[in-house]
């Protein structure tokens, strides 16, 4: 996936040295956009092998407006079991904010779907998972935090717009913060997965996902599996099937999505920062 690897590049060559919250240190840089046209294929990185279970899961888990990692857990999904406190809970993180903003019951999917399907032409269709009431006080503990009713992190895909053009539904993400070797590729693949759903439900054909970047970083513990990523050839991208019976998006479930003719390279090991 060329977008990914001259994203990759770009850091290499314009990256600064920075440190962060989690001490690890980055090379990072501010500003960036990639832009994949959803017909070219599904984009998913070929450079290293991805594990799309625990993708699908994260995002019917938001869409769900769930927040303890019960599900996930039930589906042996573990990517955030590092910033749950011992009951499970996150906090009011991505799902709350995205069903039911700042607990005021504002269902931001079902608006967003509502608008889509009644005034395509809008140029207000935005999800916000960013609320500055619930933002973490970093003096304290992930799990104190969400004991006060904060989130545990602060959102990463910070928000989000839908475009409709010529029968076409795209989406621009902006992230504020991005782990480019762990949680960029699953960050792609996650939202490319959302316009699919969506655009089905609306009944669109798929247009661009559009990645904006803020800090784009890549974590000093991970030059080398950048390194190993850049010397791999890319591959064709896969195709992901849906199953055409959802006509409602909280329908979807893990055995819907059918993700073909995907041969990576092999998987790359890499230690997450907390
Ligand atoms: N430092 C950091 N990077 C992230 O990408 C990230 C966070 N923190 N905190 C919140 C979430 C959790 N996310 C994560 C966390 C872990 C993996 C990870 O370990 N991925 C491995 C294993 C995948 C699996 O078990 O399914 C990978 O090879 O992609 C990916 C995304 C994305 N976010
Ligand atoms: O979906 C996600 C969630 C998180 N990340 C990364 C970006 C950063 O490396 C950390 C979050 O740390 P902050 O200090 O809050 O920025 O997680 C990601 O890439 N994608």
């Amino acid at each position: 996936m060329k977008q990914y690897l001259d994203l990759i590049k770009h850091i290499q060559e314009n990256g600064v040295q920075k440190g962060d919250r989690t001490g690890t240190g980055t090379k990072s840089v501010f500003g960036y956009q990639m832009r994949f046209d959803l017909s070219e294929g599904f984009p998913m990185v070929t450079t290293k092998k991805l594990h799309l279970k625990s993708i699908i899961h994260e995002l019917l888990w938001f869409l769900k407006g769930e927040t303890n990692i019960e599900y996930l857990k039930e589906h042996n999904v573990k990517i955030w079991d590092a910033w749950a406190d011992e009951n499970g809970d996150l906090g009011p993180v991505y799902g709350h904010q995205w069903r039911n903003w700042n607990s005021e019951e504002i269902d931001q999917i079902s608006e967003l779907i509502e608008t889509l399907k009644n005034n395509p032409n809008s140029r207000r269709m935005l999800v916000s998972a960013w609320n500055p009431s619930v933002l973490p006080d970093t003096s304290v503990s992930f799990s104190e935090n969400v004991a006060n009713n904060k989130a545990a992190l602060p959102p990463c895909h910070a928000f989000f717009q839908f475009y409709v053009a010529e029968g076409k539904l795209s989406c621009q993400l902006y992230q504020r913060s991005a782990d480019v070797f762990l949680g960029v590729p699953f960050n792609i693949a996650s939202y490319a997965l959302l316009v699919l759903m969506i655009a089905q439900v609306v009944g669109l054909e798929p247009g661009e996902f559009i990645h904006t970047f803020g800090d784009a970083h890549i974590y000093n513990n991970h030059f080398e599996q950048i390194a190993l990523q850049l010397s791999r050839d890319p591959k064709p991208l896969p195709k992901m099937i849906l199953n055409p019976e959802i006509k409602n998006i909280f329908d979807f479930k893990y055995e819907d999505f059918t993700l073909v003719d995907y041969d990576p390279h092999p998987l790359i090991k890499g230690k997450v920062s907390v």
